[in-house]
């Protein structure tokens, strides 16, 4: 959507009470807005890229709470020079394109979105050190795929541990992935990596200490300038922050860093948001009973006879095991106790 389609008639007039005439009190003309790109939210300010310009925002009221996240492209008006103590205003969202979510399991599963318009989910986990925790992994490609969003895995630490056990047992995903390695101080396989996040907006999620840092450092070189940056409006720093942040790479497209994410809530995700990842088995699917959970050995699962055909094949039955694997994910908590990867062989 560009500035130049919004008008008036875009906001949204709230109906008076009592009446169903809607409050025609005077409303500012937005057809000076300007397009921008959400890039970090502090406190209520937004930091929206204009026309190359960093700009600080507030979001208009009408957009409600949370109504705004990074990723978001929206129109702004107001002052959009960006100097020292400017303000800009966003008054619009333009629809957006997929949203990764989360559910707090504790406050009643309330679903609150995190990124906007990202094209895919990096999960970054290391081979060894920490050990790879696949629940964890499962859960993030559930996450992504509920979001519509492709799904990226960076392997990295490979100098540990031999990726080859862990690359068998996704392979049956179909998830493409990437393997990193340290020698002499320096991280192989970085090139691989910028050329898969190249004009995409890529959200990277990953565990402390996974090497997730080094990456993005790597990847964008002014990352720890900008993520240390302190904000113009708030002086405050921007590294105190733990919502998501976009940085432009070079050779174009954004890596989206989310230093609070660990895990994710799936509260909000269905068994059909899984299944249409599976384009394959969503097909045998629809022979199921309504409400059918599809885990093993529900009554009438139409997986369960299509896996008992004399013809059935060793990779199908693997990718139906990999889809009951990311739907049990989906059921308990998002944050388990930290388990060891069994079947990894460390070198
Ligand atoms: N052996 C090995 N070590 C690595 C590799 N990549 C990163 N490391 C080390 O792993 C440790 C953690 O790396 P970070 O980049 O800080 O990890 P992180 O995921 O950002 O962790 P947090 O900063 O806690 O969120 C550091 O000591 C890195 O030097 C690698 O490919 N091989
Ligand atoms: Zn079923």
């Amino acid at each position: 959507m560009r500035a130049a389609d919004y008008d008036e008639s875009d906001v949204r007039v709230r109906p008076a009470r009592g009446g169903s005439r809607p409050r025609t009190k005077q409303r500012p003309a937005y057809k000076q807005a300007v397009d921008g790109f959400v890039t970090g939210v502090n406190r209520g300010r937004y930091d929206v890229l204009v026309a190359g310009r960093a700009v600080t925002a507030v979001a208009a009221r009408e957009l409600g709470r949370g109504g705004v996240v990074v990723g978001d492209d929206v129109a702004v008006v107001g002052d959009t020079t960006g100097g020292p103590g400017s303000l800009a205003r966003i008054v619009r969202v333009a629809e957006r394109r997929t949203l990764l979510r989360r559910s707090s399991e504790d406050v009643g599963g309330i679903e609150r979105v995190l990124v906007a318009n990202a094209d895919q989910l990096v999960v970054v986990t290391a081979l060894a050190d920490p050990e790879p925790r696949t629940r964890m992994v499962d859960r993030c490609l559930v996450a992504a795929f509920e979001a519509g969003m492709d799904t990226l895995l960076c392997l990295t630490k490979s100098d540990l541990a031999d990726p080859d056990v862990f690359l068998a047992h996704y392979s049956p995903l179909d998830v493409p992935a990437v393997v990193t390695r340290r020698r002499d101080g320096e991280i192989l396989g970085q090139d691989e990596v910028a050329a898969l996040l190249r004009d995409r907006v890529s959200v990277l999620v990953g565990h402390s200490g996974v090497g997730k840092s080094t990456l993005v450092n790597a990847l964008v070189p002014d990352a720890s300038r900008a993520v240390g940056h302190v904000n113009a409006v708030t002086g405050r720093g921007r590294h105190t922050s733990t919502s998501a942040v976009a940085l432009a790479l070079p050779d174009g497209g954004w890596v989206i860093d989310t230093p609070g994410v660990r895990s994710f809530g799936l509260g909000h995700v269905h068994v059909d948001d899984v299944i249409a990842s599976f384009a394959d088995l969503a097909e045998v699917v629809t022979a199921c009973p309504p409400g059918c959970t599809h885990l093993a050995g529900t009554a009438g699962c139409a997986l369960d006879t299509w896996l008992a055909r004399p013809e059935v094949t060793e990779r199908e039955i693997a990718r139906a095991e990999s889809l009951r694997r990311l739907l049990v994910s989906r059921l308990g908590d998002a944050e388990p106790e930290p388990t060891a990867y069994d079947g990894m062989h460390q070198r």
